[in-house]
């Protein structure tokens, strides 16, 4: 199962090396729980531990594995991120795909030698979504060759970019270019930031820690502001756009190709989510088949937890949604791989699909993780509310998903416009033009859906179910908008007063998608005692998916009530089958203790003796008289029985 988890036996294999690897070398551990740490002490850690990884990881991993690279930092480094956490994430992939090539050859081996850390500073304090306020600008003056970056008001401070408080000496940095006069929009400036010597920041640079956030807090996402700060003129990043000496400004072959480091997080987060939401649900899952609490039958002993069918409708679902984020999140990687390829020989057909799956996928991906992770918490009961379940942290690092690489719901909106264009070929009786993402919405639904009107209704009912669903919400919102229009709005009012439609358009799409790869990814295995599990786990989701979105498929009568009830009837079975295999199917993701971080969710099951032994090591019980009870409690209480007295 791990090899279906992780696209494939040699990576599965390769992960279990490593963490075999790294049991061995205690200096790679965390040297306390991490809860016990103040900020400062965990980015001390954490970076101690990544001088360490940068030191040895030639004896550990292939560097140039990606995948071994990212189990690596999470067995050691962990989730709450490190000093080098966007050097990684967004400083390469920036430079990889928008540097020139003397551009790399300069900035980019070094990068990837660590000579240098970088960043990705894009939102300001006054913007996030809207890239084409920004506020920071980089004026071209033509006599010295140079980009004048400047913050003109504190709204144009870069704020949030991680790692750029502390950590970073350079960032790519994204502001308004502007040439004799003319606005040419967010462009992308290599800059440095620090004396690579001291560390200091540089003439002209104000910089800075935004503070302690709802978690991540390792990572020191920071401000900053320029005061008419220089760069050369060849510190523009000039793979696909460029300014000549003279001011002339040579278009890209397309106008969104600076964004593909948002695009690159987008296509990998998926996958970094789904690790996430596992991590809540092995805990919460293990932790369920060992605590004991009423009874079933009163004649028997207590049960474990996971008996109940709460307990399992709480946590099952979001264990197949996991393996569903897992396997459509492999997709996306695959498709981001081909754009990239594809750009580099100036074909960019595919990246407005990209955009429109990404955009969608990371939506509805962090919300539906962060839900699980929350409810894997409360299905812990008092238990997950302690910091030894480490759940708390997990959904503070997840839920950030959910605001970062795009506000969900203004993402939404990007897949939605891509929705509206192709509802609109649909419109035009051009179904043929349609991509293959959304060819659905030009077929003709059946009158009713098939569920529970065959002997046992395949995947594909499911997925035909899913479809009307999807198509039917998408024509609607489409012509809500085109209806406003029609009366008069402009296109940017009418689309204003139809989003809510609009983004349930999206999440439904997305939703179908999700399930589709789903679908796709179980009828690939060959193994049949694996593809029974998966398939049980498969009957689940589409079930319990379809429960959650039924209205839409009851108002016009596609789905009846009876039909309904065998939908519901269908989920409450697969809840009882999974059950014996639910332990298995959370351990199959194969996280270490190490990695977990969870005292709760440790695989030897010792939970209550292991909860203890971590209370006792609590920051707290190093005294048995704390300062605060001699300086205030001691005299507060002596004051009062005095004055009783
Ligand atoms: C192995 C496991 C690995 C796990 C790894 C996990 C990684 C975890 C990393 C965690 C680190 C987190 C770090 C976080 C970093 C950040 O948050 S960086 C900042 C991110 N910021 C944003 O995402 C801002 C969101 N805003 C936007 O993207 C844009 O402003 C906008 C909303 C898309 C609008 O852009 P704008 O330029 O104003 O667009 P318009 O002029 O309105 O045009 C829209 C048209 O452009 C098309 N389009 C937009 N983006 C793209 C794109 N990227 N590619 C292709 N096309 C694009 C869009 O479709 C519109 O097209 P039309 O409909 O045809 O007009
Ligand atoms: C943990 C974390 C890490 C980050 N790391 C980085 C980083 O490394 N580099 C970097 O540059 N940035 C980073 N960011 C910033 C992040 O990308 C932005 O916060 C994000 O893009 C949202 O933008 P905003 O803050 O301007 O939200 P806003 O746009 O102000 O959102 C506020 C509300 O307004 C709504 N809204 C906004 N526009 C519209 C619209 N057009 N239509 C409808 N509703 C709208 C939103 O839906 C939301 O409800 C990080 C943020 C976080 C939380």
């Amino acid at each position: 199962m791990a090899a279906q988890i992780y696209s494939g036996e040699k990576y599965a294999s390769r992960r279990r090396e490593i963490s075999a690897n790294l049991a061995k070398r205690p200096e790679f551990h965390d040297s306390k729980p991490l809860p016990f740490m103040t900020r400062e002490e965990k980015i001390l850690e954490s970076s101690r531990k990544l001088t360490l990884i940068s030191k040895h990881m030639n004896e550990i991993i292939d560097p140039s594995d990606k995948r071994e690279l990212y189990h690596l930092n999470c067995e050691v480094l962990g989730i709450e991120g490190n000093p080098m956490a966007l050097h990684g994430d967004m400083f390469i992939p920036a430079l990889t795909a928008q540097a020139s090539d003397e551009q790399q050859e300069k900035w980019l081996s070094r990068a990837l030698r660590r000579e240098i850390i970088g960043t990705y500073a894009q939102t300001e304090l006054g913007h996030g979504t809207n890239l084409r306020k920004l506020e920071t600008i980089a004026t071209y003056d033509v006599d010295t060759q140079e980009f004048v970056l400047h913050t003109p008001q504190i709204t144009a401070l870069k704020w949030w970019p991680g790692n750029l408080g502390k950590s970073s000496n350079y960032a790519v940095v994204v502001a308004l270019m502007i040439i004799k006069g003319k606005n040419y929009g967010p462009q992308t400036f290599m800059v440095p930031l620090r004396d690579e010597k001291t560390h200091q920041p540089l003439k002209g640079i104000t910089i800075g820690d935004i503070g302690p956030k709802l978690a991540y807090n390792i990572v020191d996402n920071g401000f900053l502001g320029f005061d008419h700060y220089r760069i050369p003129r060849t510190n523009l990043l000039m793979r696909h756009t460029r300014v000549e000496p003279d001011g002339t400004f040579v278009k890209p072959p397309h106008a969104k190709i600076n964004y593909s480091a948002m695009v690159h997080v987008r296509s990998y987060m998926i996958t970094g989510q789904a690790i996430m939401l596992a991590y809540a649900l092995t805990i919460a899952t293990r932790y369920s088949s060992v605590r004991r609490q009423g009874q079933i039958d009163t004649t028997q002993p207590e049960v474990k937890v996971l008996e109940y069918q709460t307990q399992q409708h709480r946590l099952f679902p979001s264990i197949a949604r996991a393996y569903a984020f897992v396997f459509a999140g492999a997709e996306t990687v695959r498709l981001y791989e081909r754009v990239l390829q594809e750009v580099e020989t100036g074909n960019v057909s595919l990246m407005a699909d990209l955009h429109a799956l990404t955009s969608g996928l990371k939506s509805v991906v962090t919300h539906q993780t962060a839900q699980g992770i929350e409810q894997a918490r409360m299905a812990c009961g008092g238990h997950g509310y302690s910091q030894a379940s480490y759940i708390s942290e997990i959904f503070g690092v997840a839920v950030g998903g959910c605001t970062y690489e795009g506000e969900n719901l203004v993402m939404l909106q990007q897949l939605a416009r891509y929705l509206v264009k192709s509802a609109g070929l649909v419109q035009a009786g051009q179904s043929s033009k349609l991509g293959p993402l959304v060819a659905y919405l030009g077929a003709k639904s059946d009158s009713t859906s098939l569920i529970d009107r065959t002997p046992t209704p395949g995947f594909a009912e499911y997925v035909k179910t899913f479809q009307h669903i999807a198509r039917k919400q998408t024509l609607k919102a489409a012509q809500k908008l085109f209806g406003f229009m029609e009366k008069g709005d402009t296109r940017e009012v009418a689309w204003n007063k139809s989003t809510v439609e609009l983004n349930r358009a999206s999440r439904l799409h997305t939703r179908l998608y999700i399930v589709e790869a789903f679908v796709r990814r179980v009828e690939e295995v060959a193994d049949p005692r694996l593809k029974e599990v998966l398939t049980d786990l498969l009957r689940l989701h589409v079930n319990y998916e379809l429960l959650d979105v039924a209205a839409y498929a009851l108002e016009d009568g596609f789905l009846s009530s009876s039909q309904l009830d065998y939908i519901r009837e269908q989920l409450y079975f697969y809840l009882a089958k999974i059950r014996p295999n639910a332990v298995s199917l959370v351990d199959s993701w194969e996280f270490s203790d190490r990695e977990l971080r969870s005292v709760l969710g440790r695989r030897d099951g010792n939970v209550y003796e292991n909860l203890f032994a971590w209370a006792k090591a609590s920051p707290l019980n190093k005294t048995d008289v704390l300062p605060s009870v001699d300086k205030y409690l001691k005299p507060l209480m002596e004051s009062a029985r005095a004055s009783k007295l």
